[in-house]
């Protein structure tokens, strides 16, 4: 199955494609370039969920609806992965550590009241999570050592115990934050295609502290997870996916 894996910025994408090796050949498409490594097409789409959802679109798009040859380039893609670096939420998620989202939620998007933040779901639209497929979340985390629970997708990165201390009471479920998940989610939804996030923990979620993040340990366990992952997708199908796939809706 050809996979779609998104991350924000080139490291993490070279971190992605050193799982397999060979040199990853690179083709351009609207908007990209995507760096092809065994079943990964990977693309640095920018950092944040608008970069990313506008990458996610723009690759997808970019790729047949339906098998066009007998060549991989030739498929669709069957799944799309966010992947990247990530802040971990403590004690679940330690520094050098990997998670795998069972939900991928948007922590921000809605209105700040005077009674607290209000989720857009709650003001009657929008909608603020995406449910990966479950046995596929299962299959990562036994393969790759991955945590799996709920993944923030946030547009600020948290710098205090009293923004950790919210995010974890209005989701008890969270183990990492990072800033794309819920872009490459929304995009993926719409064109009807499952989705993963699969971080790899570089900081504690916490008082800002850029000198403590081990982003170079992190890459290579991002690099680590990867290569667990190619006979994990090899093993699954278009039809397999689509039996778990949940229906897009506004
Ligand atoms: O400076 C470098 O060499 C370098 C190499 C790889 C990645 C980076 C990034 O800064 C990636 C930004 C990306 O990381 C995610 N991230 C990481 N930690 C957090 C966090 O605590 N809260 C939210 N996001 C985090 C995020 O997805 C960023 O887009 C630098």
């Amino acid at each position: 199955m050809r996979v779609l894996v998104v991350t924000a910025v080139p490291a993490e994408r070279d971190a992605v494609a050193r799982a397999v090796a060979g040199t990853p050949r690179v083709r351009a498409v609207p908007g990209a370039e995507l760096h092809r490594a065994g079943p990964f097409d990977v693309v640095a789409g920018g950092a944040g969920p608008a970069a990313a959802a506008a990458a996610t679109a723009f690759a997808l798009a970019s790729a047949p609806s339906s098998p066009t040859g007998p060549a991989a380039a030739d498929e669709p893609y069957g799944l799309v992965v966010s992947a990247g670096i990530g802040g971990g939420f403590a004690p679940a998620a330690p520094v050098g550590s990997l998670v795998v989202a069972d939900v991928i939620a948007a922590a921000d998007l809605g209105a700040e009241t005077p009674d607290g933040f209000v989720p857009v779901t709650s003001l009657g639209f929008g909608r603020d999570r995406f449910v990966p497929p479950a046995p596929l979340v299962r299959e990562v985390a036994e393969a790759t050592g991955a945590v799996p629970g709920q993944v923030l997708t946030v547009s600020t990165v948290t710098g205090s115990a009293a923004r950790t201390a919210a995010l974890l009471a209005a989701h008890p479920g969270a183990v990492a934050e990072a800033m794309e998940g819920f872009g490459v989610a929304e995009a993926a939804a719409r064109l009807g295609v499952p989705v993963l996030e699969l971080r790899a923990v570089s900081n504690a979620v916490g008082p800002r502290d850029r000198d403590a993040w081990r982003i170079g340990e992190a890459l290579a366990a991002l690099t680590g997870a990867f290569g667990k992952l190619v006979p994990v997708v090899e093993g699954w199908t278009h039809d397999r996916l689509d039996r778990h796939r949940a229906p897009h809706r506004d």
